[in-house]
């Protein structure tokens, strides 16, 4: 099938023609109305709760699309909040970007963009037996999504990733990270969010996300944004940069969107 991207020739916009789901009903990213978010008192009482394992060498690949850090950690956990009963677990985080960082995030804030978005992706090892069974599940992957704001501290956590990109210039390469990363680090200190039922921002926009969207970005700099517009997009010597590789926001509907203040 014809590669997609977030050209004018196989981006956001004509991505439903090859991926039926992306034409749904329940699509990510979506314009975070604040006026509309309703704080629901049951998932204050119901606290999202986190425990990640901190690991060095993982491996970081180039996807052609962005960068992506495979850690499937069968010793983290997300659960409570929005989560129900179910015990979540990391598989993988990766980022989005633009051109500029006056874009590049997927959610907006009452229509304003951020610089970038972190994601970090867990399944579902309560109900589903993998992670491909449950990106098949309405219920199957939790998707935590952090706000770059760009400022004048870089972000250590995010440096130890800039600092393996000239490795992975290319499609298809891949390296392990010496230094040791614990997700923990990239979540803001304020722990208020929104959340939603959606879909994976990409291909194939599988409706199995259950997204919990931090809403005090972190920091980076324009600098490490620099270096992820660096990474090539091709597997050979023709550069094409990764400049841009956020969709944007999708119609919400009728779905609820709820707040929780931490
Ligand atoms: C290409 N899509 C990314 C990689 N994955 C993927 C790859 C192949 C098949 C597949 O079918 C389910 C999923 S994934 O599920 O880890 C995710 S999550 C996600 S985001 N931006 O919504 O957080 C993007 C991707
Ligand atoms: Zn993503």
């Amino acid at each position: 099938a014809a590669e997609w991207g977030y050209s004018p020739t196989n981006g956001p916009d004509v991505w439903a023609r090859l991926f039926p789901q992306a034409g749904g009903a329940r699509q990510s990213p979506v314009d975070i109305c604040t006026s509309i978010a309703s704080s629901d008192s049951n998932l204050e009482m119901k606290k999202l709760t986190f425990a990640y394992e901190s690991q060095s060498d993982l491996r970081i690949l180039n996807t052609g699309h962005g960068w992506k850090v495979e850690a499937p950690q069968s010793g983290s956990r997300l659960e409570g909040g929005p989560l129900g009963e179910d015990i979540y677990q990391l598989e993988q985080f990766h980022c989005h970007w633009g051109e500029t960082s006056a874009e590049g995030s997927e959610h907006t804030v009452d229509g304003r963009a951020y610089a970038g978005e972190l994601h970090l992706v867990h399944w579902n090892t309560t109900k589903y037996q993998s992670f491909a069974e449950a990106a098949q599940h309405p219920d199957g992957l939790a998707v935590l999504g952090v706000f770059f704001d760009v400022g004048n501290e870089s972000n250590d956590e995010i440096e130890k990733i800039v600092s393996t990109l000239s490795e992975i210039k290319f499609k298809g390469q891949f390296t392990d990270i010496p230094d040791v990363i614990d997700p923990t680090t990239f979540l803001p200190s304020g722990l208020g969010y929104w959340t939603y039922l959606g879909s994976l921002t990409t291909p194939p926009c599988n409706e199995c996300v259950i997204w919990i969207v931090y809403k005090e970005p972190i920091t980076v700099t324009e600098e490490q944004l620099v270096q992820f517009r660096c990474l090539s997009a091709c597997s050979g010597e023709a550069e094409e940069f990764i400049v841009k590789n956020y969709r944007p926001p999708q119609p919400l509907g009728n779905r609820a969107l709820r707040e929780c203040n931490a």
